[in-house]
């Protein structure tokens, strides 16, 4: 029996889940339960290894920071996240998620993860730096990006998008300010505390909890499928909606649903109501409208071998697809993560101390806020362990929203608005 099975089978014991075929329970009791190890090890090394430089972005959760280890001069980008936070904000299964997909991915175009560690009040993810800032802040400051440029960065988003699906994978999350750019200019997709997994990874069997029917679901309004707010099943069409979102966002400087409010953007979403810009050329009206079809399957590139499709689309026609990673990228427009900072809402919060990392909590206590207790190993997160991942957090509560969007499902198909 491989490490492997052993592993699946261990699992299914815990879960009560059928036995594969031809195998017996016995068997199976007399194996002990195996560990992994992880790719990106957990090291023993504390914050005071690390030069703390610039905060490189805000998450809900997290504080993502430039550090430089003293040692050895390598610079990484240190993920913090405060565990009283992770507790408050229910975003224990989005770190374990991270960890344990982040450690199995190997591609140019994610972000890789080098060492994870945790002291008392953190838990810390060493991580690939991009200096570049987030995608996000190329479009703000630019406005509209060029097609030439828009190609070449969906380029990059495909291709890690079809790896990251062909490893079972869906992102779930995916928008601007969770794709990087490195100091060359090149996209890696970050942020993977949302991800769904759809197969085991690799040879670490990832149990894979059925998710709870809650009225929940995850992702972010503008890029929302409408597939995902009428609890159809999640399946990679939902990155490609987004991937369409995002493609026009470059092109246009905004989204293409985006309402006065969350439920007005939903609504939006789910009558497919968007303006095609008139400046946008055949080839990129041609490629958004496939990418938004209300139909996950028909989205260009969710059938088998749908990604020759995709990239044989006449949109990328100038782009050498065996030379992405050698070709000059778009030049950046200058970057300044303090000044980006100070223009994201997530900077107002002023709860993270960075002068108090490793020593004391970051956090600025109120009552409300849980509290450890001893008994709660929340550095087993990122630790070795047996590959058990929980259900995914919420981010929207979707009751409210039931109504509008169950009234709009009768609405026609298309509703795209054209000028
Ligand atoms: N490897 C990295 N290099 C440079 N900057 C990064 C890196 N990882 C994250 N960041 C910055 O930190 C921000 C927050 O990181 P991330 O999205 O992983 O945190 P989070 O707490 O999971 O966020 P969310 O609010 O989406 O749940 C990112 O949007 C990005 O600006």
């Amino acid at each position: 029996m491989t490490s492997s099975h052993s592993m699946v089978l261990s699992k299914r014991m815990d879960h009560n889940m059928p036995l594969p075929e031809g195998m017996d329970a016995s068997e199976i009791k007399a194996k002990p339960r195996r560990k992994f190890s992880f790719r990106a090890p957990q090291q023993s090394y504390t914050v005071n290894d690390f030069e703390l430089g610039k905060v490189l972005g805000v998450g809900s959760y997290s504080k993502v920071v430039r550090a430089r280890k003293k040692d050895t001069g390598e610079v990484f980008a240190l993920k913090i996240m405060d565990k009283r936070r992770v507790i408050k904000e229910n975003k224990i299964s989005n770190v374990k998620t991270e960890r344990l997909v982040l450690d199995q991915l190997d591609h140019p175009g994610v972000v890789q993860l080098f060492f994870t560690f945790h002291d008392a009040h953190h838990l810390y993810l060493g991580l690939e730096c991009c200096d570049g800032g987030e995608l996000f802040y190329q479009i703000m400051k630019k406005g509209r990006l060029s097609v030439d440029e828009t190609a070449l960065y969906t380029a990059e988003i495909i291709e890690a998008l079809e790896y990251i699906h062909g490893q079972g994978l869906i992102h779930r999350d995916l928008k601007p300010e969770n794709i990087l750019l490195t100091s060359d200019g090149h996209l890696k997709l970050a942020d993977f505390g949302s991800t769904k997994m759809l197969k085991p990874l690799q040879d670490v069997f990832i149990q894979i909890e059925p998710e709870a029917r809650t009225s929940t679901f995850i992702g972010t309004a503008e890029y929302v499928s409408p597939e995902v707010l009428t609890s159809h099943p999640l399946t990679i069409g939902a990155d490609l909606w987004a991937l369409g979102c995002i493609v026009y966002q470059m092109l246009e400087g905004k989204p293409p649903f985006r309402g006065t409010s969350e439920y007005i953007t939903f609504q939006k979403v789910m009558a497919r109501e968007f303006m095609m810009p008139p400046h946008f050329t055949p080839e990129a009206q041609d490629l958004v409208d496939h990418l938004l079809d209300l139909d996950p399957e028909r989205r260009i590139a969710a059938v088998p071998m749908g990604y020759d499709a995709l990239k044989a689309h006449p949109f990328f026609s100038r782009v050498k697809w065996s030379q992405l990673r050698e070709l000059t990228p778009p030049r950046l427009a200058i970057w300044a993560p303090e000044a980006a900072e100070a223009e994201s809402e997530e900077s107002a919060d002023s709860n993270w101390d960075l002068t108090q990392i490793g020593r004391k909590l970051s956090i600025t206590m109120t009552s409300r806020v849980p509290t450890l207790k001893s008994g709660h190993n929340l550095g087993e997160c990122i630790s070795e362990g047996d590959g058990k991942t929980a259900s995914t957090s919420t981010h929207y509560d979707k009751n409210s929203l039931s109504q509008g969007c169950n009234a709009l499902r009768c609405q026609s198909a298309t509703t795209t608005l054209k000028t």
